[in-house]
């Protein structure tokens, strides 16, 4: 009866006898009634729909749609013993793998209370992240917020959801997100490339064979945060030089407590406030590093501030990129400014490096491939120019390197979502309020998405021709839709300008002191052990 209440007969007639449909709204009347009746039973979990109310008599065999409580997937327990005991937290990308194999495209996992839907397959994805509204919600931000409040500072876009979001990410999108945007910012990412190479040519010059640049991570690292800090904070850091600034020395640190310490910052928000006092640890260095995060981003913006206001006292013309224009505009306030420019440059760091330590890997490990891309290079540019963005557009290599990069390196192996509305994914319903992950990683490697998916090559990107599509959801390493990654275009002007000057200038070979590197999970996927690679000059 509670169920028949909650019908009405012309929505029902709405449906025009699509079965599928119909069911949908079985389920959400039995889930509606089932949460307000079972007290104490989260709305969002499978037991808030028990199937035993829904029978194939009810919808028809074929077309079932199934309930979270059928879907399959790891025990509590086994799960407890593959993360704890086992160190699944390193090896969360092979464990996507391991479990789509097992449970299929669509599995669940418990994590204590958390219940988190997986979604493994490349339609699937689709299915999920077309359907988004307006704000979509990303998982897990909890900590973030709470560090935020507690210094009385604003959330930036990667940690504010709802209409703070919403206001904070129309004014982002308008300034880096289209080419066109980002395109400006060519000439001074160039410098911070003719910086790199300087310092490739230093750091080879130090070791016993002249050619091997030890660690290049290490490199990238400085190079990343040397190129989108010339972006959003409009000065340089100093990064690539000998002595680098105590400042940003400092900011390093903070970057790396963040993510050397990912457990802990992952327990600091795992671990319940009340248990802080007996494990103070983890909520301790996630506070610290984001105070010296946040301390770097203050003293660079208040610096460009001064300098804007010194100009408009001595009458001069205002200039600049993205941190002037919000400084000028007022479009958010300056705390929505500081907590921005700090998100940003955290997500812009790693992200890049890591994404520039596997190409150049890659390339080394196979040389037919960088003589290829270098053959593109060298027709297209001729000698000695300096690519811009608009000339990378005639690089498809360079760019198919870079997306063949992220499909077998994605950075993020998989995405987060809270769902807002009640779905249908996989022939499962999924109440408001579920946790997704959506498993990129296992999507790109998925042979029917990728044909020798294993295999590394940069040209299946390429077009054949205006009707070819290459893109597709198996490998969406910046996200889709408006959650999506508002530095895709500034991470891909660094790497496609970066990797252009390299092959042009080098011939990168591996090092005999690196043998077969592996990817591990460490927050974002990163190469589990250092990568040395040779750096020899091309005859010209
Ligand atoms: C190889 C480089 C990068 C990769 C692979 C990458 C990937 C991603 C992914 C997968 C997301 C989540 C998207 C979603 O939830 O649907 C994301 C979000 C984000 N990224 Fe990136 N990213 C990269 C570089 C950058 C750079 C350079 C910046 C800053 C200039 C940046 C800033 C952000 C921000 C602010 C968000 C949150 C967006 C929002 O919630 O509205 N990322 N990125």
């Amino acid at each position: 009866m509670a169920i028949l209440n909650r019908f009405t007969t012309a929505y029902w007639k709405n449906l025009q006898g699509d079965p599928r449909k119909k069911q949908l709204f079985i389920l959400r009347a039995l889930h509606k009634s089932a949460a307000s009746e079972a007290s104490g039973i989260s709305a969002a979990g499978e037991e808030a729909m028990p199937d035993k109310l829904i029978t194939p008599q009810d919808v028809g065999e074929k077309t079932r749609i199934m309930t979270l409580k059928e879907m399959p997937g790891p025990s509590s327990i086994g799960n407890l013993i593959e993360f704890i005991w086992r160190d699944g937290f390193s090896r969360i990308h092979e464990i996507q793998m391991e479990h789509r194999k097992k449970y299929g495209k669509i599995f669940k996992s418990r994590f204590g209370p958390q219940l988190v839907v997986s979604v493994a397959d490349r339609d699937l994805v689709a299915e999920v992240l077309r359907a988004e509204g307006v704000a979509p919600q990303r998982a897990n931000m909890e900590s973030w917020k709470e560090y935020r409040d507690m210094i009385g500072s604003s959330t930036g876009l990667i940690s504010a959801e709802g209409e703070d979001w919403l206001k904070m990410r129309s004014v982002l999108r308008q300034l880096i997100m289209r080419p066109r945007d980002v395109a400006v910012f060519s000439d001074g990412v160039n410098e911070v490339v003719d910086d790199l190479i300087k310092r490739v040519c230093i750091l080879r010059a130090q070791e016993p064979d002249g050619a091997t640049v030890p660690n290049v991570n290490d490199l990238f690292f400085k190079y990343s945060m040397e190129g989108v800090a010339a972006i959003l904070y409009e000065s340089r850091l100093g990064c690539l030089e000998n002595e680098i600034p105590q400042e940003t020395q400092d900011y390093i640190g903070a970057l790396h407590l963040m993510f050397s310490s990912f457990k802990t910052t992952m327990y600091a928000g795992a671990i319940p406030k009340w248990l802080r006092p007996v494990i103070p640890k983890p909520w301790e260095e996630f506070c610290l590093s984001w105070d010296g995060l946040f301390r770097f981003s203050r003293l660079h913006v208040d610096k460009r501030l001064g300098e804007i206001k010194g100009q408009l006292e001595r009458g001069e013309d205002v200039k600049g990129g993205l941190l002037t224009h919000l400084l000028i505009t007022k479009e958010m306030t300056m705390e929505e400014i500081y907590a921005n420019l700090t998100e940003m440059l955290l997500a812009g760091v790693d992200t890049t490096s890591f994404t520039l330590s596997w190409a150049s890997y890659l390339m080394a490990r196979h040389p037919h491939v960088q003589q290829q891309i270098f053959e593109e290079v060298s027709s297209t540019l001729g000698p000695g120019a300096v690519a811009t963005a608009d000339d990378v557009t005639h690089l498809p290599l360079v760019r198919g390197l870079v997306k063949e990069t992220l499909r077998l390196f994605p950075v993020l192996p998989g995405n987060g979502r809270i769902t807002q509305d009640d779905l249908v994914v996989g022939g499962y319903f999924i109440p408001k309020g579920t946790q997704l992950a959506l498993c990129h990683y296992s999507t790109s490697f998925d042979e029917e998405n990728f044909a020798d998916a294993s295999d590394f090559r940069p040209n299946r990107w390429i077009r054949k021709d205006s009707t070819d599509r290459v893109d597709n959801f198996g490998s969406i390493p910046f996200g889709y839709g408006i959650r999506s990654c508002i530095g895709k275009r500034v991470a891909e002007l660094e790497m496609h300008l970066a990797l252009t000057r390299l092959i042009q200038r080098f011939r990168i070979c591996m090092s005999p002191l690196t043998a077969d590197v592996k990817a591990k999970t460490h927050g974002l996927l990163c190469p589990a052990a250092p990568i040395h690679l040779q750096f020899i000059d091309r005859e010209n």
